[in-house]
């Protein structure tokens, strides 16, 4: 199958390069928060649903806080100094402890709306498994006749084939003829017509590089584009 080859690569960073973050720095901090265990205070857990952080402190104490697990009841005590809540953290992730940290612009732009995607849904029988049981079991989905999928073929030639039965597109340097998948492509049919006739490969990767197309049209390939024609 063509696709044994298919991998994803991910880059894996080192600890230190994420963002900058000093671990060394993180431990530190860490090291200066205390838990103590007050087992004087377990009458508190008796009233709260055992949801930890439920039992509010008052506010005017934003230093430490205090929570029951089971009969087990204790105190989270910041020692860093009176600085606001969440300082603690900034600090872990800054070079330079007395500069407040800034936003990047990545982060800023995080939160932007995805835009909709356009799914058709399908007829019934149109399924990717559908699509998958048909290219196992017809004997000539690209309507080859005997012919060699291997055949050069020039972009004249593709351009020749949009009729019914025969719908030439070039992707990525190959030749497939689109007609038997029409009904069955999730992004509809008037949208893969865009693609009859011509080199689709732009357009194709503009709405999803990520697809199989390789695997997924295998059995509808028609030949090779001749470059140098
Ligand atoms: C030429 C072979 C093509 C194949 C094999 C193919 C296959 C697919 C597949 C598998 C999906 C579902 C993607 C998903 O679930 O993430 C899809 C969706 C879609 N396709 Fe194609 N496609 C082809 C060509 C095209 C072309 C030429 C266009 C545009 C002119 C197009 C537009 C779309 C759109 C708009 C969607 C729905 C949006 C989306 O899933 O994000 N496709 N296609």
């Amino acid at each position: 199958m063509d696709n044994d080859d298919d991998f994803t690569f991910c880059q894996v960073s080192s600890p230190a390069d994420r963002d900058g973050l000093q671990t060394d720095n993180l431990a530190s901090d860490v090291g200066r928060i205390t838990i103590k265990e007050d087992s004087s205070d377990a009458s508190r857990s008796s009233q709260n649903t055992g949801f930890p952080w439920k039992d509010e402190l008052p506010k005017s104490s934003n230093s430490k806080k205090q929570a029951a697990v089971g009969s087990l009841s204790y105190s989270v005590v910041d020692t860093t100094s009176s600085n606001p809540p969440g300082e603690l953290i900034a600090k872990g992730v800054s070079d330079d402890a007395e500069k407040p940290v800034q936003k990047l612009p990545e982060q800023k732009n995080a939160m932007k709306k995805p835009t909709a995607r356009a799914k058709v849904p399908f007829e019934k029988g149109y399924s990717p498994m559908d699509w998958l049981k048909l290219t196992r079991s017809h004997p000539d989905l690209a309507g080859l006749r005997g012919q060699s999928n291997r055949r050069l073929i020039s972009m004249n030639e593709v351009k020749q084939h949009q009729t019914e039965g025969q719908m030439w597109t070039v992707l990525k340097g190959r030749v497939y003829n689109l007609y038997p998948y029409m009904k069955f492509h999730p992004g509809g049919d008037d949208m893969l017509m865009k693609g009859v006739g011509k080199d689709c490969t732009s357009l194709f990767n503009k709405y999803h590089a990520w697809v199989n197309a390789e695997f997924l049209l295998e059995k509808c390939l028609v030949g090779i584009l001749d470059e140098n024609q």
